[in-house]
């Protein structure tokens, strides 16, 4: 664990998993909206909406999927963690008042190079809305000691 309480490299394991859970509200989408500057009809335009496939608004894929990053920030690996990349497939659409569920699991762990690949699947009820995969680079105790080694000052 991190000064943060992050996992760090050294302690993940292929296999360990954690979840977390968030419902998507309408005052989420509407915000998501404004800080990102998608205002997309099929998320905001309920007349518009109707027309398509879907019947009805849905979330933002990107709002739904900052759920994972919620879970690889505050779960596993926990605060300290970057992301490197994350692959998404969005496969069933998300309407406001769905409780997201991400769950993440440990697929490999690099310890030289601080990195893991998780596999992260977010499901509403037991249906799979979103899945894929995060590479992402952990805080190291090897990296930490060899930076506190540095910053020591030298004897003469
Ligand atoms: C600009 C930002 C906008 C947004 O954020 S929109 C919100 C995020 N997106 C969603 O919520 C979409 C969720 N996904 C869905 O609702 C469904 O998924 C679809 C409506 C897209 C497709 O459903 P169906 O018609 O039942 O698809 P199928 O019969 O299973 O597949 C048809 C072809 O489409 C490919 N496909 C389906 N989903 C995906 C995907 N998520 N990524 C890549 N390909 C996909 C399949 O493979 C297949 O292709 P082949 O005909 O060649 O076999």
């Amino acid at each position: 664990m991190n000064d943060l309480n992050g996992y760090d490299v050294e302690d993940l394991q292929p296999g360990m998993n954690a979840c977390f859970s968030k419902t998507i509200t309408e005052a989420d989408i509407v915000m998501f909206a404004g800080v990102s500057g998608d205002t997309n009809a099929v998320h905001l335009n309920e007349e518009f909406a109707a027309t398509t496939r879907f019947g009805a608004r849905i979330a933002h894929g990107f709002l739904t999927a900052s759920v994972i990053s919620a879970a690889v920030a505050n779960r596993l690996p926990g605060p300290g963690t970057v992301y490197l990349g994350q692959q998404l497939r969005f496969k069933v659409p998300v309407k406001p008042g769905d409780t997201v569920h991400a769950a993440v699991t440990v697929l490999s762990v690099e310890v030289a190079k601080a990195r893991a690949v998780l596999s992260t699947v977010c499901r509403v009820k037991d249906t799979v809305v979103i899945e894929g995969e995060a590479t992402v680079m952990i805080t190291s105790r090897a990296q930490r000691a060899a930076s506190e080694l540095q910053a020591m000052p030298s004897v003469a």
